[in-house]
This record gives C-alpha cells, sequence and structure tokens, in this order.
C-alpha cells in the first residue's frame, strides 16, 4: 500500500475533554478513505487533530513518509487541506473570489489559474456562476465552492467533513461523483460522512468512529456485508 498519511496512536481533543483515543489509520494515495459513524463521536475531532487545529496529545502523524509539522498553517502548506463542515463561505464575495481564497499560499499565478480551470471542469456550474456572490448560491453550490477552493490550495490530500449535510440525493452523488474524479487523478481524500451508504460507491477503506475509536475498520466489500455493524451503530 502506497500511504499519504499515516496516524498512529493518535490522542487528540478539546481543552478539558479528551475525544480520540488511540487512532491508528492510513490512507492510501489516490483512494477515498470515509470516516463513518453517528453523530458526536469524534469524526469531526480527527480531521481537526490531522490538520492541526487540535493538539496531538500522544501518537503521530506522517504525511508522505515524514512527521507532520506542528500548525495548521504548515500542515496545510505541505498538502493536508482541510475542507470544514458547513462550507465556511465569504458571503459578500463571489464564487471566483472564494475560490481564489483556497491558492493564498501559491505563488505561481499561471499554476493557480490552471487549478481554476480544473475547479471549472469539475463543477461546470461554479463557472456559469463565477461572477455571482456567495450568498445567493444554493447549499449544493455553496458545497461545490468549499471544496474547489479546497482544490486551489493544490494539496495532495484532501479532508473534507460531511460534503453531504443538508443536500439533496441529486446533489449529493454530483459531489461524490467530483471526488471520485479527483481520487483518480491522484488527489487523496478522507471524508467524513454520517450515513455510510452514501459514499460506498467511491470510497474504499472505512473506519466507523464509536466513543472517540474506531470500532470497525473494512473495505467497501467488507462494508457490504457488514449489516449487522451497520445496524448496531447506524441504525440501518
Ligand atoms: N469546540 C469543542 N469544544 C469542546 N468539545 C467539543 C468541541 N467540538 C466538539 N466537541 C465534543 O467532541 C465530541 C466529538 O465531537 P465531533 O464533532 O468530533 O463528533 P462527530 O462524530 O464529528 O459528529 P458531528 O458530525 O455531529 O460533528 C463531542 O462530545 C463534542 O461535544
Amino acid at each position: 500500500m502506497d500511504k499519504i498519511l499515516s496516524v498512529k496512536g493518535l490522542s487528540s481533543g478539546y481543552k478539558n475533554l479528551k475525544v480520540l483515543h488511540n487512532i491508528d489509520m492510513d490512507v492510501e494515495r489516490g483512494s477515498i478513505t470515509a470516516i463513518i459513524g453517528p453523530n458526536g463521536h469524534g469524526k469531526s475531532t480527527l480531521l481537526k487533530a490531522i490538520s492541526g487545529l487540535l493538539p496531538t496529545l500522544s501518537g503521530e502523524i506522517l504525511f508522505d513518509g515524514a512527521a507532520v509539522p506542528a500548525s495548521a498553517p504548515d500542515r496545510a502548506r505541505i498538502g493536508l487541506v482541510l475542507v470544514p463542515q458547513g462550507d465556511q463561505l465569504f458571503s459578500s464575495m463571489t464564487v471566483e473570489e472564494n475560490l481564489m481564497m483556497g491558492s493564498f499560499s501559491r505563488k505561481n499565478a499561471r499554476a493557480i489559474r490552471q487549478t481554476l480551470h480544473e475547479v471549472y471542469d469539475l463543477f461546470p456550474r461554479l463557472l456559469e456562476r463565477r461572477q455571482q456572490r456567495a450568498n445567493s448560491l444554493s447549499g449544493g453550490e455553496r458545497r461545490m465552492v468549499g471544496i474547489g477552493r479546497g482544490m486551489m490550495a493544490d494539496g495532495q490530500m484532501m479532508m473534507i467533513d460531511e460534503p453531504s449535510l443538508g443536500l439533496a440525493p441529486l446533489i449529493i452523488e454530483q459531489i461524490y461523483d467530483a471526488l471520485g474524479h479527483l481520487a483518480g487523478g491522484q488527489k487523496s481524500i478522507l471524508v467524513v460522512e454520517e450515513n455510510p451508504s452514501r459514499v460506498a460507491k467511491v470510497a474504499s477503506a472505512f473506519h466507523l468512529m464509536d466513543g472517540g475509536d474506531f470500532a470497525w475498520n473494512g473495505s467497501a466489500e467488507e462494508l457490504a456485508n457488514s449489516g449487522d455493524i451497520l445496524k448496531t451503530y447506524l441504525g440501518g
């Protein structure tokens, strides 16, 4: 397995609350790995810990074979990009201005334009609305801008927190098709998703989060044959 990310014995959390206990996880390069499970068990916390927004209390995080730097901006700079839950767009700025914000740490203008074209190729609707303000976009369009802004950082790995949240089934399918396309183009994606059926078509590895640790790990095929696990944890 060609690992882009390796998390070993990671514990993390908030000031007075340790949420993650001894997490072990690898992410294969050019694939989608999904953290699944019910609300409030630490899925978002794991993305924040990997991106450096929360401290590593014990354990280690290796990115491309090397220990990650301490700060979140430095981790973003080496290519670990977080797309947070809830879009967090600049509402009075246009689609394109929001997208360009994602490239703030890059210098090569031509390469930035190239990535912008890639975003528009992946989400043609954003090209049509490039001059439209973010506050007048639909929920699905906002999500596309959030993911596109993550792409603009041109990291090797994107961590995306609940891309399907609040969206209609057809839009969810479009978003996941786009993520599948990105992974096909060698981006590595770690996605948090409460409902595993949404991501089952495109992810190759799954980790079920329960109480700050993984209660189950498996492949897409193993997930498909894991009826009892789905029932127990997800009410499926
Ligand atoms: N900023 C915070 N300060 C203190 N505790 C927090 C904070 N954010 C989350 N927590 C707690 O950490 C635990 C895990 O929350 P987390 O958001 O990681 O869960 P989750 O599985 O991603 O669920 P959700 O999808 O609802 O966010 C919860 O008990 C939550 O109350």
